[in-house]
């Protein structure tokens, strides 16, 4: 069995070519169906750490993308939003670059907002309640990246599948906007992304040593993340 980090890894799902077409810029030049990236879920270390995600209904992921292009595009992440929970704040996410570079391409749902954000091995990224999220592997290393999310919901892809895809591509010509959207706000670039010392987010922490702590108390109720505040 593989491990990262110490995780023994169980098979992963898989993203392939044919799952990824309605959201591809360049659908009908993507070759023969082939694995685009892995996703490995529900991950723990021990038993202890186990029953902890279980009973506070978190989710460790870790999600591999390889380098490479498809259809003129860099190979990306299917891309979706969350449904809001139960406080009335959408849930959040929140991920640990482990290795390689990755761009994440955050639209709010109202489309009132285009945000990349730009990170490195060790970079924390949070998704903050109400924005949906892809994330592209811009290099030509392997990225791996791990996530901790709530447990108690499914992603929501209609949108994303609706619309083609994220309001913006990364080809290898650069940023391409996606004419399905009728207005485009110019793209925020964030060269590194924020870090949130109050919810435990500094950057080089270890993502993994979050479980078991009170930190993570706002995937499942997001408005303790100050409900609106403005994050970016
Ligand atoms: O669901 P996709 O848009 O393909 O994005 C992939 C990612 O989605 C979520 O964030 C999951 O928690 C990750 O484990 C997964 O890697």
């Amino acid at each position: 069995m593989d491990m990262i980090r110490d995780i023994p890894l169980p098979k992963p799902d898989i993203r392939s070519t044919e799952d990824m077409r309605s959201v591809l810029y360049n659908a009908a030049d993507a070759e023969e169906d082939r694995p685009l990236y892995f996703m490995y879920r529900a991950l723990s270390k021990n038993e202890d750490d186990a029953e902890w995600l279980i009973s506070h209904k978190i989710r460790y992921d870790i999600t591999e993308i390889p380098p490479g292009e498809i259809g003129g595009e860099y190979v990306k992440t299917k891309g979706h939003y969350h449904p809001d929970a139960p406080d009335g704040f959408g849930y959040p996410e929140l991920y640990q670059v482990l290795s390689g570079s990755a761009h994440y391409l955050l639209q709010k749902k109202d489309l009132s907002e285009f945000i990349l954000v730009c990170a490195l091995a060790g970079d924390f990224v949070l998704i903050p309640p109400g924005y949906g999220h892809v994330t592209i592997n811009p290099a030509d290393e392997t990225l791996i990246m791990a996530n901790l999310v709530s447990d108690n919901f499914s992603s929501e892809y209609q949108f994303y599948e609706d619309m083609h895809g994220a309001a913006w591509y990364e080809t290898e010509e650069g940023w391409i906007k996606n004419p399905a959207y009728d207005k485009v706000l110019e793209l925020k670039v964030l060269e590194r992304p924020k870090e949130y010392p109050e919810y435990g987010i500094i950057r080089g922490r270890n993502i993994y040593g979050l479980i078991g702590t009170d930190y993570l108390e706002f995937l499942n109720k997001p408005s303790l993340l100050n409900g609106n505040r403005k994050f970016f």
